[in-house]
């Protein structure tokens, strides 16, 4: 693969770095699982960019499907694609989602968040048949937990909630963009917590989640079926 290619966005040339390119080759890959007819869930982050603006283009052909984004960025770039949209007071049901990841260990146990829409991305894998996670080769891991894991908490009391969440064994930070506290889609904080280790990645979600205050984890466990890797050397597709 060439170390650097150009490409145009928004009508400007620019240049295209080997990690967006590998990204590009996982994101555009996972449209070949659509069918149809198919209620989509759509995933957020920069490797998803690339199924949404490969699936615009077979929208415009005539591909028939719709799709729940899971943050308001993934709907904005749907809607900038020409993708059709649809909502959970409309269906219940996904046929497949297809979304990015920050870790993905051999079991397919996944830490996401580091968008910060971990949340809706949570409700909308586990509302689907089927979950597609598009990656680059720089996210698999053998453990989880280099990556600080991402926990979504209500503003009000934070400062309690990361006081408990630290007696698990890290020191949580309180997320921020630009000196300003980031804030979720759905009016919360998120603290990334560097671990010293996570075991098992199921009891520690567990743990995390009985602390009161805490909305979700990024620790996403046993919700996906199939990882599609974009390498140096192509594509992988590797099914559970
Ligand atoms: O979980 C996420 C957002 O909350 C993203 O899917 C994750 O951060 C991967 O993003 P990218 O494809 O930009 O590396």
């Amino acid at each position: 693969m060439n170390n650097k290619v150009t490409n145009t966005r928004k009508g400007r040339r620019f240049i295209m770095e080997e990690a967006d390119l590998k990204k590009k080759l996982a994101g555009e890959k996972a449209v070949e699982y659509i069918k149809d007819g198919m209620t989509l869930g759509l995933g957020s982050g920069s490797t998803v960019y690339w199924t949404l603006k490969k699936l615009g283009e077979l929208v415009k052909k005539g591909l028939d499907i719709k799709g729940v984004p899971s943050s308001l960025r993934t709907e904005g770039w749907a809607q900038s694609f020409g993708v059709p949209l649809t909502d959970f007071q409309k269906v219940r049901q996904l046929d497949l989602a297809i979304d990015g990841a920050d870790e993905v260990d051999p079991h397919f146990n996944l830490i996401k968040g580091g968008g910060g829409s971990l949340v809706r991305e949570k409700i909308v894998n586990a509302a689907s048949n089927k979950v597609i996670i598009v990656v680059d080769e720089s996210k698999i891991v053998t453990r989880l937990g280099k990556f600080a894991l991402p926990i979504e908490v209500v503003p009000f009391g934070w400062e309690v909630t990361a006081s408990y969440i630290s007696e698990l064994g890290c020191k949580p930070i309180l997320r921020k963009r630009e000196n300003q506290v980031f804030v979720s889609n759905n009016g919360n904080y998120i603290l990334d917590c560097l671990f010293d280790k996570i075991e098992i990645a199921s009891e520690l979600h567990l743990r995390i989640k009985e602390v009161v205050g805490v909305v979700e984890t990024g620790l996403f466990i046993g919700m996906t079926d199939m990882v599609i890797v974009g390498m140096s050397s192509g594509v992988q597709t590797i099914n559970k």
